[in-house]
């Protein structure tokens, strides 16, 4: 039989469709993975902001993932929106029972301003969550938070990318630009090397979830047997069109076109 790349998403919910589970789903589908999701948080959100945030009990996550481990074959997962310590210690102590590439994209704060993780469980996610990364995807505010440290320069996300790895026991850190000035630029450093993925700034206001979007397909790459740095590359290309196209929905900041980077439809629908 032929094998399918398994792709699973930890995360929260975005009914508005644009991050979230909402949007690993579609990009691991437009990736050619088959796509699986366990929810950690319900959030009633839409492109302006978060409205409310519903938790789901341990027990359940426990349940969710015991689900997934006793019946389906994961060749990597990524984790999103982990609001609770008590969370990320059941993730924590679930994951090492597969063997998978993970990738985790340590969301804190929506693009909204919106808080998506209590203070008390970032100790966690540095102590127990980090040290089994295969990559973690930091923005600028995020990687600040890691390491304790301003980072004003490229100079200053490099370095940041590094103390990821050596000082927190990240797999690798992927450190990406999209808060700052200038080109869309991020750095990943994989233990050895420094690697520069750069692209033109769009200019849009619909940028809802490319953080999510970028990890997913990042994920969805390692799946397939892609090397870390060219899964890196690849899913730069995936979210960069993504924005490019994105869609001028909702009264907020909207989201981005997960078929955008499809070939057969970039000249035939936009
Ligand atoms: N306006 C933009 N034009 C092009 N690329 C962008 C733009 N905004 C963000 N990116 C890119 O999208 C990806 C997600 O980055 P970022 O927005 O920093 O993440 P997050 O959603 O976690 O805050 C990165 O590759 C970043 O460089
Ligand atoms: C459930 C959930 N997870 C993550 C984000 C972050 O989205 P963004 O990539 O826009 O910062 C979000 N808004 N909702």
């Amino acid at each position: 039989m032929k094998h399918v790349p398994c792709a699973l998403t930890i995360a929260g919910t975005d009914p508005s469709g644009g991050a979230g589970i909402q949007a690993d789903l579609k990009t691991f589908q437009e990736l050619k993975c088959y796509g699986m999701a366990v929810i950690t948080s319900a959030v009633a959100q839409n492109t302006t902001g978060v409205k409310d945030v519903h938790h789901l009990p341990l027990g359940f996550l426990e349940k969710q993932l015991q689900s997934i481990s006793e019946d389906m074959p994961v060749h990597a997962l990524k984790t999103g929106m982990v609001a609770q310590k008590d969370m990320m210690n059941v993730i924590a102590d679930w994951i090492p029972k597969i063997d998978a590439y993970y990738v985790m994209d340590p969301v804190m704060i929506a693009q909204s301003g919106d808080s998506l993780s209590e203070e008390e469980s970032r100790e966690v996610l540095r102590n127990q969550l980090l040290p089994l990364t295969s990559l973690v995807t930091p923005n600028i505010p995020e990687a600040e938070e890691i390491t304790g440290k301003r980072i004003k320069t490229e100079k200053d996300m490099k370095e940041a990318a590094e103390a990821i790895v050596k000082n927190f026991g990240a797999g690798a850190a992927l450190v990406k630009g999209g808060h700052k000035k200038g080109t869309a630029v991020d750095y990943l450093f994989d233990g050895n090397e420094i690697y520069t993925f750069e692209s033109e700034r769009i200019q849009t206001k619909n940028t809802h979830g490319t953080g999510c979007t970028y990890s997913a397909a990042i994920t969805a790459y390692l799946a397939r047997g892609y090397s870390l740095p060219e899964a890196v590359k690849q899913a730069k290309h995936f979210v960069t069109e993504a924005i490019r196209h994105s869609f001028d929905l909702g009264h907020g900041s909207g989201p981005t076109n997960h078929f955008a980077a499809r070939e057969e439809v970039s000249n035939k629908w936009m």
